[in-house]
């Protein structure tokens, strides 16, 4: 069982004429043939609005095509995969969220429109990206045949390989297992083992029995394997230091100067380097307090413990040293913060500024 869901949720994308939906074929037989049977789903689905959309996606473009893939997107999540996690079944897509990333990127819809668009999809418990090279996806292609416009660009094929290998890394920046496989001499089985070794055995609902216990709420009966999370409430009087996000997660929004900890790190050490490495500031960890402390929910398959540090005394001048993950670096009064500061942080920094005691649990109801 997953951070709280019975079921399983495997994606499967790559550039176009990689080989998914043959991996999906394969993998479907190979799971069978070793008594796990799945589920295979595909996108865009074969409901109204799926079909309107693969019948329709050669003649719209862009912003509306983005915008008809995602509404199938919610609609798939609702009808099918949902219920089918909550059924307890192994459920494997044909193309989900790196499709998007990459074949809208390619229509020219930017990054953070797409990423806001589904910002509310289910996260898969292993996004599959197949690759391979791009003169070998482009003769199979050609033996397969051209089914739609995204094959008919000849730099099609290296595009879409470098745009999936940045996809797996926001996917990665998510909190998504990942599995970049590349295909160019794997066969078709080979391919399939690879994945299915990477599927968990886990009691599925075809072969469990109905009356398996279940924990209550949202308890998997696993130990928790939360990611450690150090913030860094840089006071300067009345005046707090945000960093405004560039990367995937949160993009243009605002939080304090954070990351996570190193194993065998103590957390001051880890929330004074996290604080140095983003900023330039300097702190010794004597001197941070520990002032609140979060248990975030991020998804059901990602929980944080972000503890949450106030720094009086500190030395230098607020350098922004990440411009490739950060967008500014900003200092705000206290009585006039951001108003688009990421859940999880504000949820920290509320804590402290209105000394609502020591603990948080955010986003578990
Ligand atoms: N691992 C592999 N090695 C060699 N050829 C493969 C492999 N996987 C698939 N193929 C071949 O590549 C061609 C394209 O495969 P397939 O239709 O599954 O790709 P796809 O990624 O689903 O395509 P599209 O993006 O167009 O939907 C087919 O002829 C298939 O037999
Ligand atoms: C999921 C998804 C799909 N599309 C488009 C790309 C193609 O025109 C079809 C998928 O067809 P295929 O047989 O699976 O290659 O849908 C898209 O543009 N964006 C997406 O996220």
């Amino acid at each position: 069982m997953t951070g709280g869901r019975p079921g399983w949720f495997v994606t499967i994308d790559g550039p176009s004429g990689v080989g998914k939906s043959t991996t999906v074929q394969t993998l479907h037989d190979h799971l069978a043939a070793r008594g796990r049977p799945a589920r295979r789903t595909l996108e865009p689905t074969g409901s109204d609005l799926g079909q309107f959309t693969r019948s329709h996606a050669n003649q719209i473009h862009g912003l509306a095509l983005a915008c008809l893939v995602a509404a199938n997107r919610y609609e798939h999540i609702d009808t099918e995969i949902e219920p089918a996690l909550q059924a307890g079944q192994l459920i494997i897509s044909d193309r989900y969220l790196p499709s998007t990333l990459v074949l809208q990127q390619l229509d020219g819809v930017p990054l953070d429109f797409l990423l806001t668009l589904n910002r509310h999809v289910l996260l898969p418990d292993l996004a599959v990206i197949l690759t391979a090279d791009p003169s070998l996806i482009a003769q199979r292609i050609a033996t397969r045949g051209i089914t739609h416009r995204w094959h008919l660009d000849p730099t099609g094929p290296s595009r879409e390989v470098d745009l999936y290998a940045d996809a797996a890394s926001h996917l990665l920046a998510m909190g998504v297992e990942v599995l970049l496989l590349d295909t160019s001499n794997a066969t078709p089985s080979d391919v399939a083992r690879r994945i299915a070794d990477a599927i968990p055995a886990l009691p599925l609902a075809s072969n469990a029995s109905p009356t398996r216990p279940t924990p209550p709420g949202n308890m998997s009966g696993q130990p928790a394997q939360p990611v450690i999370d150090t913030h860094v409430i840089l006071r300067d009087g009345d005046k707090i230091l945000f960093s405004q996000r560039g990367g995937p997660y949160g993009h243009g929004r605002w939080h304090m100067p954070s990351g996570k900890l190193d194993h065998g790190e103590p957390l001051t050490d880890g929330a004074a380097r996290e604080l140095l490495e983003e900023t330039g500031i300097t702190v010794d960890p004597a001197h941070l307090r520990l002032v609140h402390v979060v248990h975030h929910r991020q998804n059901t398959q990602v929980e944080r413990i972000g503890f949450f540090f106030e720094a009086t005394t500190w030395e230098g001048i607020p350098v922004n040293k990440e411009p490739d993950k950060c967008l500014a670096l900003e200092w705000f009064t206290v009585h006039d913060l951001p108003n688009d500061i990421i859940e999880y942080p504000q949820a920290g920094l509320l804590g402290y500024l209105n000394d609502t005691g020591t603990l948080a649990e955010h986003n578990w109801k």
